[in-house]
């Protein structure tokens, strides 16, 4: 058994990101920004009215004064001319402020006759002007790698971007092993049970911006995985589920090894997961997760997820954790590190009474795992402990 923390390292180390490809900006969302993005040009490009009212100079801005209006700019249709002494320029929002102009003043502070207009209010500090760059320059940018999110796709946009580019998707091949399991939504003859590993990790590979795939369910054969290892050919992560730890029926490292598999571990010191192994196999990564429902899911969060991310460009590191106080006394760890399902409440993390690796209702209840270290001692409520968030 080797430690959590070096499994992950060794898992690093079997994979890199993946090749840059080009998206339009609708489908974006989501997606890791593979390099530096650099404005095409300042926004606004020029300075811009920030009100509906007039542009005139600073000189003619006295209340009382009677100004001769001669011309408009409207938004995508400047005024050509400049702007002289005792002169003022109808204006919109988000028009260009004519030459010579150097503030503009709300048309509810101006009366207007014909082709005049007496400044009616009090002269306001502001300027109501917006100037060239002032949301951003011509090569400033947005900075990569990032998960892109709605503003950064509103910002690439402004900036000139029609396409950007993003890391692709790592393609990942899931595949369950077992001969007692049936798709959700058959009914059960003696001795079945429901196959539900490979959807909560469909889930959480596809939240994590990777394109997973569902291969069919194996049988516990050697024939049966090796089958199934070659529908996974292409993908640049396989995905087992089941079949890791050390029963008569527990195949899947023995059909790895056939299919070629160069294992970097097999037995991880944590609790649940670990049978855990991990390798690369047919140019691909591979990760053999414990068949377990929540050994398979907590794995998936500890391993999966930065190793997807890793895959897409983003930096190699943990599942990010935070310290909360125990709600409730921790008795003893053992020699594997322990991932306790909790639930975060007013500000405490509190362990669930059940912690079978079985219990999917149990995960479903949680939001937060706590990591107990390896051979650590009792802990007393509000004592401080180690959490892994499992909801964002
Ligand atoms: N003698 C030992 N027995 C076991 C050990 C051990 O060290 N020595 N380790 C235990 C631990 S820890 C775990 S975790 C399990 C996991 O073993 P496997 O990866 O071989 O998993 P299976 O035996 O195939 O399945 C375990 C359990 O999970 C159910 N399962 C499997 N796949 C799915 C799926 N896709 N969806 C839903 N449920 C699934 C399966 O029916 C079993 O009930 O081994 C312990 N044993
Ligand atoms: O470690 Mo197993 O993963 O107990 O459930």
């Amino acid at each position: 058994m080797i430690p959590v923390s070096q499994a992950l390292d060794q898992l690093f180390s079997l994979v890199s990101p993946l090749p840059v490809e080009e998206v339009p900006l609708t489908k974006a969302l989501g997606r890791v920004l593979a390099r530096p993005l650099a404005a095409r040009h300042a926004q606004p490009p020029f300075d811009a009215s920030a009100m509906d009212g007039y542009a005139l100079r600073d000189a003619d801005a006295q209340q009382g004064a009677q100004l001769r209006v001669i011309g408009q700019s409207a938004a995508g249709h400047p005024f050509a001319g400049s702007l002289g002494a005792g002169e003022a320029v109808r204006i919109f929002t988000g028009a260009p402020v004519p030459q010579g102009a150097d503030r503009v003043l709300l048309q509810e502070d101006v009366e207007a006759h014909g082709d005049s207009v007496t400044l009616t209010g009090a002269i306001p500090q502001g300027r109501h002007i917006r100037p060239a760059g002032n949301d951003f320059s011509l090569g400033d940018a947005l900075e990569a790698p990032r998960i892109l999110a709605p503003a950064d796709i509103a910002l690439a946009a402004a900036m000139g971007h029609a396409v950007l580019p993003v890391i692709r998707r790592p393609d990942v091949a899931i595949l369950a092993t077992g001969d007692e399991l049936v798709p959700p939504g058959r009914p059960l003859a003696p001795g079945q049970i429901t196959a539900s590993n490979s959807y909560g990790l469909h889930a959480l590979i596809a939240q994590a911006g990777g394109h997973p795939r569902l291969l069919p369910i194996a049988d516990d054969s050697l024939e049966g995985l090796a089958q199934s290892f070659a529908l996974a050919q292409g993908a640049d992560l396989i995905v087992t589920i089941g079949g890791a730890s050390v029963g008569d029926h527990d195949l899947v490292a023995q059909a790895a090894g056939a299919a070629g598999v160069d294992l970097a571990f097999h037995k991880v010191a944590m609790r649940p997961g670990k049978p855990l192994m991990a390798g690369r196999m047919q140019g691909a990564a591979m990760i053999g997760l414990p068949g377990n429902p929540v050994s398979a899911m907590v794995c998936g969060h500890v391993f999966l997820v930065p190793v997807l991310r890793a895959m897409l460009g983003l930096p190699a590191a943990p599942a990010p954790r935070q310290t909360m106080p125990l709600a409730e006394a921790l008795p003893a760890n053992g020699p594997r590190e322990h991932y306790l399902r909790a639930r975060i409440e007013g500000g405490q993390v509190q362990p669930l009474p059940r912690q079978d690796s079985a219990l999917l209702s149990v995960l479903a209840q949680s939001d937060a795992l706590i990591v107990q270290p390896p051979g650590a001692g009792a802990s007393a409520p509000g004592e401080m402990a180690q959490v892994i968030a499992l909801r964002s």
